[in-house]
């Protein structure tokens, strides 16, 4: 996809099925439920219900959605961890249901988990994931040592996993997901807990690849900011369906023309002002935060309100914003009140 079609404002969501290029990664119709307990207390969690999405060679490619959405169900599937009870799945012409051993020679998989690794070093982790991959000893060395320059980890090589902070073991496992070249990476919520720099690091590293090898990347984030950054294309995921698939600036606008406000009350809100009590029963309440989705004119309206009178000295801080993500999963009927952690 080119930027200008990156950049370019889109209709309102629908399955973008007729982007170029060939198709990285195709799911139809993926089903799954867990089955728990036994006997009286045996119980049944839908998880995925139904997915259709097809991710494009050389994209980066989101899964957004609230917690318990089925997006690292999902993901468990494609990599071949988990048997879908319907459906299939075809990465790079291979039927991943049918040989679900495939799937590590085709991807790399950054879980949110990575324990087997912990009692190693972070060069170690690194060379010894080229090796399971098939790399000579010598190249498998290289090629860590090369990884974790580019990633700025030189100074924690020698330190074993299990011994560093949560956003240095993530960028530690990041790297040595990147040894031993895979056309797929699926990268489950990669940078969390880590800080600008690592970030930074992550999404050039990303980048690069992508640019100089192709390299198609499925991720799963709960950071609206980041996907809306980073992602071509993104699905949004809400009890286990799709509920849109598009660009980000397509989903966003959606939301076109409305704006956000936030208001932060000191303590109580003063709901003797007119205006804030007609604003308690519109606004969605989190704690002392009240958020307003509503057009410009109204905003402005409502600014005026709360900042010139009485209501002002008990307003401990309020925003405005153009719309998010998250604001566009909300109106596309998202059943959960956001997309955040
Ligand atoms: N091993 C399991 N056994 C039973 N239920 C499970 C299991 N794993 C996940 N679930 C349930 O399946 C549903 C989907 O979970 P999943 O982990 O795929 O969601 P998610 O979108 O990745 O969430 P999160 O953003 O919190 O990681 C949830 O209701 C969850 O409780």
């Amino acid at each position: 996809m080119s930027d200008t079609d990156r950049q370019a404002p889109l209709a309102p969501p629908r399955a973008r099925e007729d982007l170029p290029g060939p198709a990285c990664c195709t799911v139809r119709g993926l089903a799954k439920t867990y089955r728990t307990g036994s006997g009286a207390k045996a119980a049944e969690v839908p998880a995925n219900a139904g997915i259709d999405l097809t991710v494009r060679r050389g994209e980066i490619f989101g899964l957004l959605g609230p917690n318990g959405a089925g997006k690292s169900t999902l993901v468990r599937q494609l990599t071949g961890l988990l048997r879908p009870d319907a459906g299939s799945i075809d990465i790079l012409g291979h039927d991943i249901v049918r040989h679900p051993e495939r799937a590590a020679r085709l991807l790399a998989y950054l879980g949110q988990e990575s324990t087997a690794l912990d009692e190693l070093t972070v060069s170690l982790a690194a060379e010894t994931t080229g090796r399971l991959r098939g790399l000579g000893r010598a190249q498998a060395r290289a090629e860590a040592a090369e990884v974790l320059a580019e990633l700025g980890l030189e100074p924690l090589a020698g330190r074993p996993l299990a011994k560093l902070s949560g956003g240095q073991r993530r960028l530690a496992c990041f790297a040595a997901a990147l040894v031993g070249e895979r056309p797929l990476l699926v990268l489950d919520e990669p940078t969390t807990g880590m800080d600008p720099v690592a970030r930074r690091a992550v999404w050039s590293a990303v980048d690069r690849r992508r640019a100089e090898r192709g390299t198609t990347v499925l991720l799963v984030t709960h950071n609206v900011i980041e996907a809306e950054t980073v992602l071509d294309r993104v699905a949004v995921v809400d009890e286990g369906r799709v509920i849109a698939c598009d660009t980000p600036g397509g989903l966003k606008a959606l939301v076109d023309g409305d704006v956000r406000l936030d208001l932060v009350w000191r303590t109580d809100a003063p709901l003797d002002v007119p205006a804030v009590a007609e604003l308690a029963a519109r606004a969605e309440r989190t704690g002392r935060r009240w958020t307003v989705r509503t057009t410009p004119e109204q905003a402005r309206e409502l600014v005026a309100a709360v900042t010139g009178g009485a209501a002002f000295a008990a307003l401990d801080d309020f925003t405005l914003a153009t719309p998010s993500l998250e604001d566009a999963y909300l109106k596309l009927g998202g059943r959960h009140k956001g997309l955040a952690k």
